[in-house]
């Protein structure tokens, strides 16, 4: 990633509600241009992030910087946009008796840029009608009023809190279609937040997974996937070849194995005999760091 732009840097950020740490000494960085998926178990923290990413909350600590400009600082201080930026949140604030067209006028007159053309379009693709309230629409139509809202403002930095969860499987595939044309048409980076991981698969090229505040896997999605190798084999105690252990399952006769390399170059593990080395899904990737995560964290409460 060295050299490419960067459009999201966090520095140690911190989210503190009353008691509960929602986000712990983030640090990470997401490039420019690229469609990045945000995952992790119910909790860990993804919609709280977006939010001081997009400059609604503040933190309780660290800095995010958005396209080089510091949007959030700590210690409750006021949040500054920094650039362009969009967040469609989980609740899509829209009001119920405004129509679609009203909606897209309250985005012309509240933001410093504004696409029409662009709005409009989208509405039209998605066939939402624009002259019903949107307290009458369903929930996937209010979805696409937001979502043209969203990107009216032409943004730089387009934040989706799950924006699937309404849309039937065809809208789904067709918002991941049309909003990474979008991304590679106008060069905005999408951050998206979702539990339905199969279906970023070939779609997102970046990844940042949380678990309990804070991220324990990010990179780019290739590089990720080259550098772990699921190994099942005889009855074993350790892999049959060097790297980090994310998982490890044993039955009476059998040892499975998720290993990550450290060099994405050495990833062609060198097999024991009785070996099977097998690659890894982006999902099968996301769902045993999520559950390698859970277990750490219910050990460690034991242990506390
Ligand atoms: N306004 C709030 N007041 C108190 N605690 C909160 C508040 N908002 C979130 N939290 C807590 O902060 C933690 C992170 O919540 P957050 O909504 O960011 O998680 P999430 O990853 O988006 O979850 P989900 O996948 O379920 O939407 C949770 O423990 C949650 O209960």
């Amino acid at each position: 990633m060295s050299g490419e732009p960067i459009a999201v840097e966090a520095d140690g950020v911190s989210k503190r509600y009353g008691e509960v740490w929602a986000l712990r000494e983030c640090a990470f960085t997401v490039p420019a241009h690229r469609v990045v998926a945000l995952v992790g178990a119910n909790g860990a923290g993804k919609s709280t992030l977006m939010s001081i990413i997009s400059g609604m909350l503040p933190a309780t600590g660290g800095t995010v910087r958005v396209n080089g400009r510091t949007v959030a600082r700590g210690r409750g201080e006021a949040a500054h946009a920094g650039g362009r930026v969009a967040i469609l949140a989980q609740d899509k604030p829209l009001y119920r008796d405004f129509s679609a067209a009203d909606m897209l006028r309250f985005g012309r007159s509240t933001n410093r840029v504004w696409d029409q053309r662009r709005a409009t379009s989208w509405l039209a693709r998605f066939d939402v009608p624009q002259d019903r309230r949107c307290g009458r629409l369903s929930g996937g139509q209010r979805t696409q009023v937001a979502l043209a809202v969203a990107l009216g403002s032409r943004p730089e930095l387009l934040l989706l809190d799950e924006p699937l969860s309404h849309l039937d499987p065809v809208a789904r595939t067709e918002v991941i279609g049309e909003l990474m044309g979008e991304a590679a048409d106008t060069g905005m980076t999408v951050m998206l937040s979702t539990h339905i991981v199969a279906e970023l698969a070939g779609v997102s090229d970046h990844l940042l997974l949380l678990a309990a505040g804070r991220p324990v896997l990010a990179g780019d999605v290739e590089e990720l996937l080259a550098g772990h190798t699921r190994l099942s084999g005889p009855r074993a105690d350790l892999p049959p070849s060097p790297g980090a252990i994310v998982s490890a399952q044993h039955t009476a006769r059998q040892s499975t194995f998720v290993v990550r390399t450290p060099d994405a170059a050495a990833a062609t593990p060198v097999v024991a005999p009785g070996w099977n080395a097998q690659p890894l899904s982006l999902e099968d990737l996301v769902v045993t760091y999520l559950k390698s995560s859970a277990a750490t964290r219910t050990s460690t409460e034991a242990a506390a």
